[in-house]
């Protein structure tokens, strides 16, 4: 799997068409509904268009108090309501929801709009439990949709027309970016790319407040000098036209202290840890994906 394909995948950057009608239907409120409909929300769309399926009690009051959205715990409902029904619900759960959902499906499907979010879980393995004819988009998103910040790989097979995905295309762009991938196995790659990274982030900015407590700062502001720096890096990377290594080189002074830190990275080989990393969240992707 080669993470440069990624690089040939467009990034869209307009502003979305997302019309304030469209009724959304989630099934599972978990950690991933709960960002995008916290994205949806602060992009202005409107509570009573959203609806959450989700079996306990607890997280079904916990989403009408965070959000004041419509929740019922029968999965059922959310045909009846929406244009579009977010499968959000971990992957092996992913065949007991279509099961359900297939039979009220079958006179709807030309109507309404499927999108999963299944980590793994590939085009056909999910067409082929819903009614023939479903329009299903596989998506790909991440958690920093909740601020309106994700990144989404989206997947449709080239038989299929994008532009009938177009709702689907303009939600998650209520909540971040979008790619468009050409080939589904780059799903493995957008999963260990978008789907799993801010972990990955939150991860090294652990690991660096730790080290700035250990050499003597405090803990606020060492979590402060850690955030406001890679707040700061991130910002500057994504507004210049220079590559990384060049906005990288501008911190390391030659003999300076910055080049004793990237030393010590390297001879810590971090490029092979993180390929490694990545190599096992794109390989546990495509095991989910054989169930
Ligand atoms: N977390 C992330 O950053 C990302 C996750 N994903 C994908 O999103 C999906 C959900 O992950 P995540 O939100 O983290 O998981 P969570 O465990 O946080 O949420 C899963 C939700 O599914 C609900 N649920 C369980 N069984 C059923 C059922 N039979 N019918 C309806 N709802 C049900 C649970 O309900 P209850 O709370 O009532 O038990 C819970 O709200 C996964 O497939 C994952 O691969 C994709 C990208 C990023
Ligand atoms: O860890 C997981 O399986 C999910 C998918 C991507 C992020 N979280």
């Amino acid at each position: 799997m080669s993470y440069q394909a990624l690089q040939e995948a467009s990034i869209s950057t307009q502003d979305t068409g997302l019309s304030p009608h469209l009724r959304i239907a989630f099934i599972g409120g978990g950690n991933m509904a709960s960002a995008i409909i916290r994205g949806l929300i602060k992009h202005g769309h409107r509570a009573d268009q959203i609806l959450v399926c989700a079996p306990s009690q607890h997280t079904r009051s916990r989403l009408v108090q965070d959000f004041n959205v419509k929740v019922h715990s029968d999965n059922s409902a959310a045909v009846a309501f929406a244009d579009i029904i977010i499968l959000a619900v971990k992957p092996f759960i992913v065949p007991l929801v279509c099961e359900e959902l297939r039979p009220l499906l079958a006179p709807l499907c030309k109507q309404k709009l499927i999108v999963s979010i299944a980590a793994g879980l590939t085009h056909a393995s999910i067409s082929g439990r819903l009614p023939q004819h479903t329009q299903l988009v596989c998506a790909m998103p991440n958690l920093p949709s909740a601020i309106g910040k994700g990144l989404t790989g989206l997947f449709v097979p080239s038989h299929l027309d994008r532009l009938a995905f177009d709702d689907a295309e303009q939600l998650m762009r209520a909540v971040g970016d979008t790619v468009w991938l050409e080939d589904e196995t780059q799903m493995a790659s957008i999963v260990a790319t978008a789907g799993s990274s801010p972990a990955y982030f939150f991860l090294f900015l652990e690991a660096m407040e730790k080290a700035a407590i250990a050499q003597g700062l405090p803990p606020k502001t060492a979590s402060k000098a850690v955030l406001q720096s890679a707040m700061g890096a991130i910002s500057m990377a994504m507004a210049s036209k220079e590559g990384l290594s060049s906005l990288r080189r501008q911190v390391t002074s030659p003999k300076g202290t910055t080049e004793q830190a990237v030393l010590a990275f390297q001879h810590g080989d971090l490029d092979a840890l993180v390929a490694k990393a990545m190599d096992s969240a794109a390989r546990r992707a495509k095991e989910l994906a054989l169930g």
